[in-house]
């Protein structure tokens, strides 16, 4: 392994600097040339490449987004698409990948190896934390602790008014950000993709605060749930009952943004680190992860066929909380 490509794709998170730090300045120290591809897929398919040193990386580890650019690639989904991606790859000889990105992207990396041989592996960088095989993904932290500042001023509002909020917060089709804002922030109630919710328990449990005499009342919705957006939860409440002075909030790209936690950046430390020794010993189609503060090496195949869900403790834990 003598030139290893290195890539941010998918949704940008913060952290991923770091990683990509991680990697040039570790490829470095085992005297490996390390070459940058810009706008993930996309670029990989233009050939947007470019060789990167240890000084390319400075002043990068605090900072979010990506500086390699990060991008949503149409073509590359086809055999065509990753066919170019290919040659060019060959063409700047590069013999390995290192990639960082959320659950598309490893699928991504995953076709091009089963179908071209070029090696990679996976770092977990996503906001989402919606991959198996390990507790935590690249910028979930951040992205959390995000999300509990602005829930944090939003009860602000909710306290001086006696108003009910309905916030929005992100995650795909995924409700870890949710539930672990929603404990973090003192939900009322916590609204994830993978329960079903009835509205009928949610006024009730509304009520029941206002009987209370709660004098604030937060919802996190995640987005991408069955029972709909906030706005639609918030509007299907309000039919049910004329008592709250309900308000929306959806927070949005907000959480993709910023500097990233300690955490984030010591996770995306070891992981980059992890990633250029894994491949260089011959390591190849998996995703690192860290289970239970240890770095672990995923196949694609053991865990791309599972589910990752909340832990339903969380979701005990959040009503227990709630009353
Ligand atoms: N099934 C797939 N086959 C090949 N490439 C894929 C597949 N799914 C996603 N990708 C590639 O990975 C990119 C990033 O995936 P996406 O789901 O948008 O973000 P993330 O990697 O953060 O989950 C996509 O734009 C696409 O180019
Ligand atoms: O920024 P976009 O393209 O609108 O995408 C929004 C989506 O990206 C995310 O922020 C991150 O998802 P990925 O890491 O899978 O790209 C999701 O939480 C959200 O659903
Ligand atoms: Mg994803």
């Amino acid at each position: 392994m003598k030139r290893i490509g290195v890539f941010t794709s998918g949704g940008d998170a913060p952290g991923m600097n770091a990683a990509i730090r991680a990697v040039v300045r570790a490829g470095i120290y085992y005297d490996k040339e390390i070459i940058g591809i810009y706008r993930g897929y996309e670029g990989m398919i233009e050939g947007d490449f470019v060789p990167m040193d240890v000084r390319s990386v400075s002043n990068i580890l605090q900072r979010g987004g990506t500086i390699l650019k990060s991008a949503r690639s149409t073509e590359f989904k086809t055999p065509e698409g990753r066919a170019k991606a290919y040659e060019q790859l060959k063409k700047h000889n590069i013999d390995g990948l290192i990639g960082i990105g959320g659950d598309g992207s490893f699928t991504g990396m995953h076709h091009l190896y089963k179908e071209h041989g070029i090696p990679y592996v996976c770092l977990p960088g996503t906001i989402d934390n919606d991959i198996p095989g390990t507790d935590y993904t690249i910028g979930f932290d951040t992205a959390t602790n995000t999300a509990v500042e602005a829930i944090d001023k939003i009860r602000d509002t909710a306290l001086s008014h006696n108003r009910l909020f309905f916030i929005e917060v992100m995650g795909r089709d995924s409700g870890y950000i949710a539930i672990n804002a929603g404990i973090a922030g003192g939900a009322v109630s916590v609204i994830i993709p993978e329960e079903q919710t009835s509205i009928d328990e949610l006024v009730k449990k509304l009520n029941e605060g206002g009987k209370h005499n709660k004098s604030s009342s937060l919802v996190i919705v995640a987005e991408g749930g069955k029972s709909g957006s906030a706005m639609e939860i918030a509007q299907k409440v309000k039919e049910k009952s004329s008592y709250f002075d309900t308000k929306v909030t959806i927070l949005g790209h907000l959480q993709r943004g910023g500097a990233p936690t300690y955490f984030d950046r010591v996770l995306a430390s070891k992981m980059g680190v992890a990633a250029v020794e894994s491949l260089d010993e011959g390591k190849t189609d998996v995703m690192i992860g860290i289970v239970n503060n240890k770095m672990v090496y995923n196949k694609f195949e053991e865990i791309m066929t599972q589910p990752k869900y909340v832990h339903k403790d969380d979701l005990r834990i959040a009503k227990i909380l709630s009353i």
